[in-house]
């Protein structure tokens, strides 16, 4: 399939690792450079939500059918509702001409792999997972059995990101302004005006 626009960017990493604050740096010196694809869910709008702005609200049904014909790039569970990322959501970004950024869990990354998307992989690091507690604590937004169940996951995440191949880069979240720095040039290296065949793919063997 031949896409049009820059490559799609992907931001994995632990809860806490800082995908968030990278990405509001990034979006605060790039404004109409990156884009967020619409995702789909089958659970229930919240008041103020849009349909096709917010989420595309759809049924289990309906989804399921769309998942089983290749629509998806991406779909999980949570909590008994749906949720996933369309191709043509993405598509829809990119035909603008922005970097479509997802943020997505490793789950999400293995079925990406998957696909013909070929986004950049960007994994986000913690310094170690005693500074992540820190980080999620000092976040507060999290109660104790919520925050031990992600600090679990985040072994898990941190083993996959670490293994040679899954990602294009790691990117340490030591300092914030170190990892932006970082960040930000591979963004300039890899997205800038280039196609599918890009500088990553050619130093980084990356394993579906
Ligand atoms: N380098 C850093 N040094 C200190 N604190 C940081 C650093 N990077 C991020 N933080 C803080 O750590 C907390 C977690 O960061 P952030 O919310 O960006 O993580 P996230 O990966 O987006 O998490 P989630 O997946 O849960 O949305 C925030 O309170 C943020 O301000």
């Amino acid at each position: 399939m031949v896409q049009k626009g820059p490559r799609p960017l992907v931001l994995c990493g632990p809860s806490g690792s800082g995908k968030s604050t990278l990405l509001k740096r990034l979006l605060k010196e790039f404004p109409d450079k990156f884009g967020f694809s619409v995702s789909h869910t089958t659970r229930g709008p919240r008041s103020g939500e849009k349909d096709g702005v917010h989420y595309h609200f759809t049924t289990k049904e309906e989804m399921m059918a769309s998942i089983a014909r290749g629509e998806f790039l991406e779909s999980a569970t949570f909590s008994g509702n749906m949720y996933g990322t369309s191709k043509r959501a993405v598509e829809e970004v990119r035909r603008t001409g922005k970097v479509c950024v997802l943020d997505i869990d490793i789950e999400g990354v293995k079925q990406v792999k998957n696909t013909d998307l070929n986004p950049l992989l960007v994994f986000v690091m913690p310094p170690s997972i005693d500074e992540l507690e820190r980080r999620l604590r000092a976040r507060n937004t999290e109660h104790e059995e919520a925050l031990r169940k992600r600090l679990d996951t985040a072994i898990r995440e941190i083993e996959f990101g670490q293994q040679p191949g899954n990602f294009h880069i790691i990117i340490l979240n030591d300092t914030v302004d170190k990892a932006y720095a970082e960040l930000r040039e591979f963004i300039t290296q890899n997205v800038e005006d280039k196609d599918q065949d890009t500088v990553a793919d050619e130093n980084n063997s990356i394993e579906k």
